[in-house]
């Protein structure tokens, strides 16, 4: 029915919501834990509830129902990402994937990445890389063991999960001049810094100015080496892209840009950002709650121990087929989402949702932590670690079940699910598999500290450490 302009009494109105204060709106009630405080807001206000984030309106979504309006039903108009400085700053102005606003360049770049780095068949073949690298992390673990030391295994796995990652986008996680691992750090803290408000004081510190060095040097040493080496064969992602460059990209066939250096370095910045920490982070929690679980963990090694032995490790390729470990990953990342609130959607067009008005350029968060505790989806036990309540369900992890979203969902959903994936229960499986685990002195399993940290993902606060017993007869 026709309606004037003019917004009237009966017009549709924002979402219910806490009252904003002048100027910075409601972010002084986030804390140092926004997830956390986001729930508890939302039992008060709301599945939808919007609030303001300094000047920016921001939509909370908190129920798998709301969060299928939002991911499904109107898909497309929540499919961009907000433009925020920090973000220009980080990705050469917006020339990456995760943080560039949706239209045909987004779409580009996306398809390139899905396509060349992130496809079933180059996470095959990094596969012997991967196995290498957690082959050494299992033999110190070994040497630990025999020594009954106490291990950090939050330590332990992020160094692993970091030297994969540098070395499937460089070729190597240690360069002769430089470490890399602390440049993906300090892209990770700025990253991390501003996923919620665009308010980031401590920009100033940051220095993209060496980001940009050593990934200028980076990019020349991989040109040089193909030049003398006449490389045909791709290794990691640098080379990938240096294939591409200079070759026109186009969607629905108008060329949009010719790949250049600043692309491949604004996707390369996206890749890290992304990896370095998420895998890490899903295998550090899942480990600590079957560390305080022990029948899980127990089952979980029967499971491994029938299709490897005691006499073999695990092999990434035999892991298919292995209910129990999909059960536990699934458990972990309901209640541990480590991109809880990674990346903020935003509205491209003002509509009405559930009856309630969002505004353009409203930012869109969609609360995952919530979600996996929504008592309505989860029963009343949705904080207890159960991996038995996914033993006689279809529900998913990929993002078409919506009480279950630790990767988004639709078409802005993590590109990169099958690799973190794939990681995630190679690693967990070879550490439950090769070792039995102990808490230190005097640490009962219900007693294990399980606090977090909010960032970019969501790590533990304090590092989980344990002792190691090798359980395997090689
Ligand atoms: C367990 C591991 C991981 C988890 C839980 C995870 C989770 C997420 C989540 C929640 C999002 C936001 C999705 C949305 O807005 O709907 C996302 C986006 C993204 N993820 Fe992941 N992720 C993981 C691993 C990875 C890996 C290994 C990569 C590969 C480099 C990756 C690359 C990306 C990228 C590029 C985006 C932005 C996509 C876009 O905006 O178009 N992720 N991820």
């Amino acid at each position: 029915s026709f309606r004037p302009r003019r917004q009237r009494k009966n017009d549709p109105q924002l979402p219910p919501g806490p009252p904003a204060l002048p100027i910075i709106g409601n972010l002084h009630m986030l804390g140092k834990l926004p997830h956390r405080s986001l729930h508890q807001l939302a039992k008060k206000y709301g599945p939808i509830m919007s609030m303001r984030l300094g000047s920016v309106p921001a939509i909370v979504v908190s129920s798998p129902q709301a969060a299928e309006l939002f991911l499904k039903t109107h898909d497309l108009l929540f499919a961009s990402r907000p433009m925020l400085q920090a973000s220009l700053y980080i990705s050469y102005g917006n020339k990456g994937m995760g943080f560039s606003e949706y239209g045909p360049y987004w779409r580009s770049v996306r398809k390139l990445c899905t396509l060349q780095l992130l496809s079933a068949s180059k996470i095959e073949y990094f596969a012997p890389m991967r196995r290498e690298e957690v082959g050494l992390l299992v033999d110190s673990l070994k040497k630990a063991a025999a020594a009954r030391d106490v291990v950090d295994i939050s330590l332990g796995v992020g160094d692993l999960i970091q030297n994969m990652t540098c070395r499937m986008v460089f070729g190597e996680a240690k360069n002769s001049e430089f470490d890399l691992k602390p440049l993906a750090r300090e892209l990770l803290n700025l990253a991390g810094a501003f996923n919620i408000a665009d308010y980031v004081p401590f920009l100033g510190a940051f220095d993209l100015q060496a980001v940009d060095t050593i990934l200028e040097k980076i990019i020349c040493e991989h040109e040089r080496e193909a030049r003398w080496k006449k490389k045909q064969q791709m290794k990691d992602f640098v080379d990938v892209l240096l294939s591409l460059m200079n070759q026109p990209m186009t969607s629905n066939e108008e060329v949009l840009y010719t790949l250049d250096r600043t692309h491949i370095k604004a996707i390369l910045i996206d890749m890290i950002v992304a990896s370095f920490d998420t895998s890490a982070t899903t295998i550090e929690w899942t480990l600590s709650e079957l560390l305080r679980h022990p029948a899980a963990m127990k089952r979980l090694q029967d499971e491994l121990q029938t299709v490897f032995g005691l006499d073999k490790m695990v092999e990434e390729k035999d892991l298919f087929n292995l209910p129990y470990l999909d059960m536990v990953i699934k458990e972990s990342l309901r209640l541990y989402p480590v991109g809880p609130l990674l990346l903020p959607r935003n509205c491209m067009e003002e509509t009405i949702i559930d009856g309630y008005r969002v505004p353009k350029n409203a930012r869109i968060i969609v609360n995952a932590w919530a979600i996996g505790r929504d008592p309505n989806a989860w029963s009343d036990n949705a904080e207890e670690f159960l991996p038995e309540r996914f033993a006689d369900t279809s529900i998913d992890l990929r993002g078409h079940d919506f009480q279950l979203l630790p990767f988004g969902s639709g078409r802005r959903g993590c590109p990169g699910m099958q690799l973190g994936l794939t990681i995630t229960r190679f690693v967990l499986a070879q550490l439950v598999h090769c070792f039995n685990w102990e808490l230190p002195d005097g640490v009962l399993p219900n007693e294990l500290d399980m606090s977090e940290i909010f960032g970019l993902s969501m790590p533990r606060a304090n590092h989980l450490v344990a002792v190691p017993k090798y359980r395997l007869r090689v």
